[in-house]
């Protein structure tokens, strides 16, 4: 059976601000298949953020259901739902977010420490992970020793040292200027299509959305679209689109089920391109 990675189920969440409720997410349902590829687009204050946040665990929603991994967010306690985001999820942020006087290889090492990894195979882990990055020849710059677009290689790596199911990205390349963003874009598409880790991007560029093959778009707290396109513009045959009326593009259900599933194995099975070795023997620790 097909296990989802990410499944929501009218999810909702308000903020409570100075005795006022702000309601970000307003009943939101979707799934998160195995080695997907989606672009969640949307204006500025339409929920982007605040779904990506539920959707790795980093909070909770106030209304609906949560399931990460095969586990429902709202069984679990805060020290079990950091053990499975740092199991499950990792994170590539807009801002690199690495500690800054600690070398690249340490950076990428931080979320195995969290695994009681020792130290020697999380310096191995980490260095390989950086060369899969193109950074093996960085593995001792600090980040303010590394240009923009390495620094966010480093995050991308260390997001994938523990081989999660997926890769949240939000907003990946929005520091970054045209070329290095596309280098960038390209590397995490490529380790998507590599390693078969689902691959979710929040971007305010159309251009980006529109090379993935599932787009969502978000706006006033409720997912306005959500469809599935057979030539997405990475595949480099896909002529310009829109969100609302691609030829191609399909509608999805909540259920998930769908063509736009790559892989749909099961429990980190291999899809057509085949995953990285999952190690998931360690046991997992706060991330
Ligand atoms: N911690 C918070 N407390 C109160 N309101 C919040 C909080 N975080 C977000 N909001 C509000 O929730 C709504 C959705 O915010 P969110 O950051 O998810 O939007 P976004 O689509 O990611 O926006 P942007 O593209 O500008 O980053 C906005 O109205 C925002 O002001």
């Amino acid at each position: 059976m097909t296990v989802a990675a990410i499944e929501a189920v009218d999810v909702s969440r308000t903020y409570e601000l100075d005795g006022v409720s702000v309601p970000a997410l307003r009943g939101v349902s979707l799934t998160i298949a195995q080695g997907e590829y989606v672009a969640v687009i949307g204006p500025s204050g339409s929920g982007k953020s605040t779904l990506m946040h539920l959707l790795g665990g980093l909070d909770r929603p106030t209304g609906g259901r949560l399931v990460i991994g095969g586990r429902d967010v709202a069984t679990l306690t805060a020290p079990e739902l950091a053990t499975l985001r740092n199991e499950t999820i990792g994170f590539v942020f807009q801002a690199f977010h690495l500690l800054p006087r600690t070398s690249a290889v340490d950076n990428v090492a931080l979320p195995l420490v969290y695994r009681g990894v020792g130290a020697r195979q999380r310096r191995e882990r980490a260095a390989a992970m950086l060369g899969r990055v193109g950074l093996g020849h960085r593995l001792t710059h600090r980040p303010n020793q590394l240009s923009g677009g390495e620094q966010q290689r480093v995050a991308i790596a260390r997001a994938l040292v523990t081989d999660p199911a997926v890769l949240l990205a939000d907003e990946p390349t929005g520091n970054l200027d045209s070329a290095t963003g596309e280098a960038v874009l390209e590397l995490l598409e490529q380790l998507n299509a590599e390693s078969g880790v689902a691959l979710v991007m929040v971007t305010h560029d159309p251009e980006v959305a529109a090379r993935a093959r599932r787009r969502i778009a978000v706006r006033d707290g409720l997912i306005r679209s959500d469809t599935v396109h057979d030539r997405p513009l990475s595949g480099g045959d896909g002529g310009p689109e829109t969100l609302d009326a691609a030829p191609s593009a399909e509608p999805r259900s909540a259920s998930g089920s769908g063509p736009g599933h790559p892989s749909g194995g099961s429990g980190g099975a291999t899809g057509a391109t085949g995953r990285l070795p999952r190690n998931g023997a360690q046991a997992g620790g706060a991330g």
